[in-house]
């Protein structure tokens, strides 16, 4: 559905020292510098597949989804998306994509969201039933139809970001790119916006490409991540291996009856001790975590334990320093 083969692309950055001499210079000459923005990415995605797109500030990320959405045309490689190269013939091709660039608002800031609904419907021929089903469905799925009427303007940023997305929608694409859609959005409404995401991914098989620093969004959401850095893709595959691969580590926390006795257990890393509850670091490659309970069984009263998995921001931090991105 989606490939891309060896994508480049620089920009060119004009640049100035500060001060009023420079900038007088700067009239006449002009300095530039290259950055290398993308350097040959070449990955395939499936349809009906949810792919988190990750990686550090300035990776590359944004430009990626700008190429496929046809808004950039990179200097090297082909993009095919649906049998379209995205930034020839757009006309066409954007009927079958919908885009959702989470600091940036595709809606009239002026007037109601109806009214920015209708116009996308003008704009993309939107055959009325269509439109009619498409509404239904995302006002109730979003829980737009008490600001459908309000100016966009004046909608919080959760409210705002419901509405951008139901306007993605509405001409029924069979693709999704999502650039940071939940940056800034509190618990309740992310979790909304994810609920939404996961249902029109299994209703109606769309598949969604998903950019985010926010790696709970990738756990909730993507089988598969496409990790990105310095313009170069690094890794390629499912969550759960890249935990496997650099998550052995564990977190043990264990509360028992009050003690004096700072409990220690070798292969484990005491991380924080109390008189009733401490907290250990084992890397289960080394040793096993039924040995170290049984160890701490024999010194202390033990009434509750929990292990955790190494926290998956802790894990991509290891990968982006490996990768020295
Ligand atoms: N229009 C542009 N002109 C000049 N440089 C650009 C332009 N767009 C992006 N860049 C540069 O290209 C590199 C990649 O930027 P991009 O926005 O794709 O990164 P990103 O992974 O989306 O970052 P972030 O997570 O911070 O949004 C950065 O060095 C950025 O400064």
């Amino acid at each position: 559905m989606i490939t891309l083969d060896g994508i480049g692309k620089s920009f060119q950055v004009a640049r100035r020292s500060a001060g009023f001499k420079e900038a007088v210079k700067a009239l006449f000459v002009r300095e530039h510098t290259v950055v290398e923005a993308l350097h040959n990415i070449s990955f395939s995605i499936g349809e009906g597949e949810i792919v988190g797109y990750i990686g550090p500030n300035g990776a590359g990320k944004s430009t990626t989804i700008k190429i496929m959405s046809g808004i950039l045309v990179p200097d090297r490689g082909t993009c095919r998306i649906m049998g379209h190269t995205p930034w020839e013939n757009r006309t066409d091709y954007v009927r079958h994509i919908g885009v959702v660039f989470g600091q940036r608002s595709q809606l009239w800031w002026d007037v109601p969201v109806i009214d920015s609904f209708e116009l996308l419907r003008d704009i993309y021929h939107i055959p009325g039933a269509m439109y009619r089903e498409n509404l239904k469905m995302l006002t109730e799925a979003l829980d737009l139809e008490l600001i459908l009427k309000t100016p966009v303007r004046q909608l919080s940023l959760g409210q705002r970001m419901r509405c951008e997305i139901a306007a993605s929608l509405l001409h029924s694409p069979k693709i999704l790119f999502l650039d940071e859609p939940t940056i800034g959005l509190d618990a309740v409404s992310k979790i909304a916006v994810r609920h939404f995401i996961k249902k029109i991914n299994k209703d109606r098989g769309v598949t969604v490409i998903l950019t985010t620093h926010d790696m709970s969004d990738i756990e909730a959401l993507a089988d598969r991540i496409l990790m990105i850095g310095k313009g170069t893709l690094l890794y390629d595959g499912r969550l759960s291996e890249l935990r496997s691969r650099f998550g052995t580590q564990r977190t043990i926390t264990v509360d028992y009856a009050e003690t004096s006795k700072h409990v220690e257990v070798s292969g484990a890393e005491l991380l924080s001790w109390g008189p009733e509850r401490a907290v250990y670091s084992i890397d289960t490659e080394k040793v096993q975590i039924a040995g170290v309970l049984s160890l701490l069984a024999e010194q202390v009263d033990l009434l509750d334990v929990s292990v955790e998995n190494k926290p998956i921001e802790e894990v991509v931090v290891q990968l982006y320093k490996e990768h020295q991105v």
